[in-house]
């Protein structure tokens, strides 16, 4: 039996397209499925200015193969110098839709982020006073905080402290992986939403390291235990606003990965709305999957929905995935779910 399902076009609301050769190799992957997409500012050197994001929006565009359309929503990396007049005039003339808080050491490509969060408050004040939205990679870097624990103990003494202090200020929590960032976006208002990821709604931490280590289910924040990846998938499937989309795909060359110090980061924009409607499918909201992949997203960040639709069919035949791309750097292992997943973008 074939079942099919049409939507509006999907967003990501969280995506590393990176630059150069795996700029070029990815980026189809994701315009094939997705209308727009948040892109984050993690280069090397990242993209702290106006200048640069523009400068970063030309490379995208060009490496777009010819007939794909895409929109790359672009994402300034706030440091400790950040100039707030400059993110203002970057928001001002539309280049610039958000601005991503790394705190220094958090994540790959975090060396220039924030360690000392009240020299970047006048940044956060002007960005309330403009209605320009902060994205935040919520994890303490503290060696002595467990990782496992770093998101609640990050909302505990940074968000929330952030929030009290600039409540006009809209955030987005990015990649939540637990109960408790779950149940902190909920209690938020209209000024928080949080993204989800569609790995964390289908890996835990059993899966990283149970029967032999799999450095391809390594990302940042990590999967945490079962419970906290149920109060995911809850959320995700609930159709309430304050949750959407945000892949967080993070290619990385296999080469990068499979090191005694590989890095973090799973690489999901190639089956991501199959997996997302396997997922949706197995918890018997079908009907919350456009909300969460293709209006949430617009609606919090004040943008209209995409106009046209993409479709989701069900097939009697597992669909066959790509193991990896390849690159010119090398190959790029697809995230694989790890069970026969039955629908494709058709
Ligand atoms: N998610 C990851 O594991 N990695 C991301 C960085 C990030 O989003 O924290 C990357 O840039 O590789
Ligand atoms: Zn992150
Ligand atoms: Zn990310």
């Amino acid at each position: 039996m074939t079942q099919s399902m049409t939507i509006t076009r999907p967003d990501d609301w969280h995506l590393h397209l990176r630059d150069g050769a795996m700029l070029k190799a990815v980026l189809p992957e994701t315009a094939r499925h997705f209308a727009r997409a948040i892109v984050m500012p993690n280069l090397i050197p990242p993209v702290v200015t106006g200048a640069q994001a523009a400068a970063y929006k030309d490379r995208i565009l060009a490496a777009l193969p010819s007939g794909m359309s895409f929109d790359p929503l672009m994402v300034l990396y706030l440091t400790e110098d950040t100039d707030p007049q400059d993110v203002a005039a970057a928001h001002a003339s539309g280049l610039v839709k958000a601005v991503k808080l790394y705190p220094a050491g958090a994540t790959t490509n975090s060396a220039s982020g924030v360690k000392d969060f009240n020299k970047v408050r006048p940044v956060l004040e002007k960005m309330a006073e403009i209605g320009l939205t902060l994205c935040v990679h919520g994890e303490v870097t503290d060696g002595d905080i467990d990782i496992f624990d770093r998101e609640a103990v990050f909302i505990d003494r940074v968000l929330d402290p952030i929030r009290q202090a600039t409540p006009e200020l809209k955030v987005v929590m990015e990649h939540i992986t637990t109960k408790d960032g779950v149940d902190y976006a909920k209690s938020g208002g209209d000024n928080l939403g949080a993204t989800i990821t569609t790995h964390h709604l289908i890996i835990n931490r059993n899966h990283i390291l149970a029967g032999g280590i799999k450095p391809h289910y390594y990302c940042l924040p990590v999967a945490k235990r079962e419970t906290h990846r149920l109060a995911l998938r809850a959320a995700a499937t609930s159709g309430d606003p304050t949750y959407f989309l945000g892949t967080d795909s993070a290619p990385h060359t296999d080469e990068n990965k499979l090191q005694p110090c590989g890095c973090a980061g799973c690489f999901t924009a190639t089956n991501t709305m199959a997996l997302l409607a396997h997922v949706f499918e197995e918890e018997g909201a079908l009907d919350k999957l456009e909300g969460f992949a293709s209006q949430n997203g617009p609606a919090f960040y004040g943008l209209p929905v995409n106009q046209d639709t993409i479709t989701l069919t069900k097939s009697d035949q597992a669909t066959v995935f790509p193991e990896s791309i390849q690159t010119s750097d090398g190959p790029v292992t697809v995230f694989d779910p790890g069970y026969p997943v039955y629908w494709n973008v058709t």
